[in-house]
């Protein structure tokens, strides 16, 4: 076993978001634009706090976030009128574009993101966050605003918990960082790859293919490290962050959904619109199988989209 610190290779692309004062980043920024999106179902309990304290914070004083956009992934609950009442621009990611379809999943609602959004440079944040602060969103900024060469910056933070404050949740530590350490060896410095905290800039995420789930982060990782570069991505400390947790069986279609972009980005291919995942519950009789279809639709780059 090495020894502990940061991975060879990343010590330079690796920063704290307090390397940058917000004066510094508003100099930077000058005439960038910036959008926040975040995409969200179902989160009517946490959305609210997430959009007013960005929206004061970042938008009305610090002047930092140009637009606020949620983009209501398919809720059955007040999530829509939760975010517009805080200050939200809020999409129903299925009547985004509906001329080119709907798809279910994560990755949709921030594919659909690129065509009601206008900022140069996007902010991806989840919307289940619990234990947070808005400084994410200047940390995530900070490598965009100072290094052209940087396409691409990811979260990373300590995740309170018995395991250990800087281990991944369990599709991180069980599917993610076993894929990359297998297939994608040079991005095995990122703390979290897995994390729904990051920022791209506008131009580069139009030109990556986007899986309509939950491969999204790994695929852009993948993707942005084969086409530019593993140097076009930086990665934050952000501190401290907590979320509300999946049950165990969502995140085996989760990890499948991951698995699936890996095994497309790997020298195999894979042409399927769904994989279907066998998973067992308590059953009358004992254990009983279930099959999830888990969908994994990859969408083309938006940029050759009419
Ligand atoms: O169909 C969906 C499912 C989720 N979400 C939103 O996406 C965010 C993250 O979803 P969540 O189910 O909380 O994901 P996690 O279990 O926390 O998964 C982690 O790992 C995923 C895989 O990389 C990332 O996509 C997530 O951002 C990251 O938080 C939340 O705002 C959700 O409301 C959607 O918009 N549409
Ligand atoms: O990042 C992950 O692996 C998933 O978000 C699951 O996280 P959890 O195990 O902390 O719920």
């Amino acid at each position: 076993m090495s020894e502990p610190g940061v991975v060879e290779g990343w010590d330079a692309r690796t920063y704290a978001w307090r390397d940058w004062s917000l004066d510094d980043l508003r100099a930077a920024k000058g005439r960038t634009t910036v959008s926040l999106v975040v995409p969200a179902r179902n989160e009517e309990a946490t959305v609210g706090a997430v959009v007013a304290r960005c929206r004061e914070v970042l938008l009305e004083t610090a002047d930092l976030v140009d637009e606020i956009v949620v983009i209501d992934s398919d809720s059955t609950d007040g999530t829509y009128a939760v975010a517009a009442d805080a200050g939200a621009t809020v999409h129903r990611a299925a009547e985004i574009r509906p001329d080119l379809g709907s798809h279910r999943g994560k990755g949709e609602a921030m594919w659909k993101s690129q065509f009601v959004t206008r900022g140069d440079l996007t902010v991806f944040m989840d919307a289940d966050l619990l234990d947070w602060d808005t400084h994410f969103v200047p940390g995530l900024l900070g490598p965009l605003l100072t290094d052209p060469q940087v396409q691409l910056v990811k979260g990373f933070y300590e995740r309170p918990g018995a395991e250990g404050p800087y281990e991944g949740g369990r599709v991180t530590e069980l599917v993610a960082r076993p894929l990359v350490a297998l297939l994608f060896p040079p991005l095995a410095g990122l703390v979290q790859p897995l994390a729904g905290e990051w920022a791209v800039r506008r131009e580069h995420f139009a030109r990556l293919s986007v899986p309509t789930g939950y491969a999204v982060e790994l695929a852009a990782l993948v993707d942005t490290w084969r086409t530019r570069g593993v140097d076009a991505i930086a990665q934050v400390d952000l501190g401290r962050r907590s979320h509300s947790h999946q049950p165990l069986l969502d995140l085996g279609a989760m990890a499948t959904q991951i698995l699936t972009a890996a095994w497309a980005r790997s020298t195999h291919s894979h042409h399927a619109d769904a994989v279907a995942l066998t998973q067992f519950l308590p059953g009358a009789d004992g254990v009983a199988a279930h099959v999830v279809e888990v969908p994994v639709v990859e969408r083309p780059p938006a940029a050759g989209c009419p």
